[in-house]
């Protein structure tokens, strides 16, 4: 097919813009399900294109298509005016199509550029890694990389480990580079980094897909912006015509309401006290002289930049992995060695940050995930036999409650879209009705309905008694919903305010350690 410039004076673009990536009648069905329906998309050169949708939306099932990982049971891919078919990641890259996944598939031990040319086939004889480093420093020059071909990729921050990847495509000649929720995992400066990568990268051409869940960013990174719901095209349209709160409408299909007001914070009982807790992992001390505690009824907020020791205070909460002083009590009952079990006899919840590492049994059904702290109780398990029954009901359950999307009740949790695999931890967690919630970025990966959802349950849990300690990078969250809000900071607890003495500026400002 010859695509020419018709397409672009359509869409009201300058006829500079001419289309890069074109998609027409593509279908995707796992089993009878249908991932991807009959999609007509157009993508422009040097553009910077968001793919928005819900969790379970489609877009990833979409981009592995573009990228070769997946192959489309209908319809046809155009690149660059010719029609394409991949028969592999690296069919797509060898003709410019790069992919930066959301959990990086690097080489700690090896250096970047180790790391870079891992994989490549038909190297010469001659090539010589020296020569792969000088490149790697041209490329970071004119792309504001800021990577050092030398360095092992173990000692980088998760934002230049990033930026490795973004170097692995550019590196093998990607001109079109597909980003899965790249800012996920980052903080905000590292994201103000990201933004000005991206922006170095279109200004010479390149063309980016930027999937994401964070409409803010959205708006102000991206030129067009794509929406799909339930696998299906809904709307394409430049950003400058649209808004956050417009494009949350169109994924989900209804306004998205802030969490209601909510009753004043009665004072309850102490649920957990935590006194001069310290903690040390590898030798390295990570946790200093922590104090808190959490009430019945109350949402205690840990704000923070991501990696300034709120997983680790989990950890140490749990006992997983530390050396730990200090006190840990729950409803004045000290706990002498904490550990996972010690906490869940002790009525402590869990949802963990890492679904895919902690948080759930990858290859197993929905309904044995969710039943998995507590397979030994009726209904779910019988004269010491499992039953299916019980298990299966579970799952229904949950699936309706928690709007989980998945083509069977019975599906492997590791099939799940990112978003449905949290709902699928968050649903296992309040099941056990915990007296106390750890919970860490709860939200993390979900749409704005979804998150909208899981905020709604967590004031319930609160209504309930349930004390929450939630742990998120995201401050609008933290502000949203706790009753008071501690600051952490290199691995201490700086401040704690109530949420009515609190505003994001101060709140800010501690965060950056001011
Ligand atoms: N390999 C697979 N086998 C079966 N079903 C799958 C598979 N991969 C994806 N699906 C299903 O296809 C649907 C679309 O998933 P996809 O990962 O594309 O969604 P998404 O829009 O990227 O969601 P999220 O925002 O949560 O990452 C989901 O319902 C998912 O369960």
């Amino acid at each position: 097919m010859a695509i020419t410039a018709q397409a672009a004076k359509e869409n009201g673009l300058p006829q500079t813009k001419m289309p890069i990536m074109e998609t027409r009648g593509l279908v995707k069905r796992f089993g009878a399900f249908i991932a991807n329906d009959s999609l007509n998309l157009t993508i422009y050169k040097g553009e910077i294109h968001a793919i928005l949708g819900e969790n379970g939306a489609g877009k990833s099932t979409l981009m592995n298509m573009l990228s070769g990982l997946l192959t489309p049971d209908e319809g046809d891919i155009f690149y660059d005016g010719s029609q394409v078919s991949f028969a592999s990641p690296r069919a797509a890259m060898e003709i410019g199509i790069g992919m930066v996944h959301q959990h990086f598939m690097l080489v700690p031990a090896l250096t970047v550029a180790e790391n870079v040319v891992l994989g490549m086939k038909r190297r010469t004889p001659w090539f010589r890694l020296s020569q792969a480093c000088a490149e790697i420093e041209r490329l970071s020059e004119r792309f504001g990389l800021d990577v050092d071909p030398r360095k092992r990729v173990g000692e980088l921050s998760v934002g230049q480990q990033q930026r490795v990847e973004i170097m692995k495509t550019l590196y093998r000649g990607a001109d079109f580079i597909i980003m899965d929720e790249p800012t996920a995992v980052l903080t905000p400066p590292e994201v103000e980094d990201l933004f000005r990568v991206l922006h170095a990268l279109r200004e010479q051409g390149k063309t980016i897909v930027f999937i994401s869940h964070k409409l803010q960013e959205v708006e102000a990174l991206c030129d067009r912006v794509t929406v799909l719901r339930l696998g299906k095209h809904i709307a394409s349209m430049p950003m400058r015509d649209t808004n956050p709160g417009e494009l949350a409408r169109l994924m989900v299909g209804r306004d998205i309401q802030p969490p209601a007001d909510r009753k004043p914070r009665e004072d309850g009982e102490k649920l957990l006290e935590v006194a001069n807790l310290s903690a040390w992992q590898n030798g390295v001390q990570v946790i200093h002289d922590a104090n808190f505690d959490l009430r019945e009824g109350e949402i205690l907020g840990i704000a923070g930049v991501d990696g300034n020791g709120q997983r680790e205070l989990c950890e140490a909460l749990l006992g997983l992995g530390t050396k730990h002083a200090g006190s840990i009590a729950v409803r004045g009952r000290m706990i002498k060695q904490p550990s996972p079990k010690a906490m869940m006899g002790s009525g402590v919840g869990y949802i963990p940050e890492d679904r895919h590492r902690e948080g759930l049994m990858l290859p197993m059904s929905i309904g044995e995930n969710l039943i998995a702290k507590q397979y030994r109780q009726a209904p779910f398990s019988r004269y010491r036999m499992l039953s299916r029954k019980g298990i299966r009901d579970a799952a229904s359950r949950a699936v309706q409650a928690f709007d989980i999307r998945t083509p069977a009740v019975d599906h492997p949790a590791g099939k799940l879209s990112g978003g449905n695999q949290q709902k699928v931890v968050l649903a296992r967690e309040l099941m056990l009705r915990p007296d106390i919630l750890l919970a860490m970025q709860p939200t993390r990966g979900m749409d704005v309905g979804a998150a909208e959802y899981v905020h709604r349950r967590l004031l319930e849990e609160r209504e309930r008694g349930c004390g929450i300690l939630l742990i998120s990078t995201e401050l609008e969250e933290i502000l949203a919903l706790a009753d008071r809000i501690a600051v952490m900071y290199k691995g201490r607890i700086v401040d704690i305010v109530d949420r009515a003495d609190a505003d994001a500026e101060r709140i800010g400002l501690r965060m950056a350690g001011l």
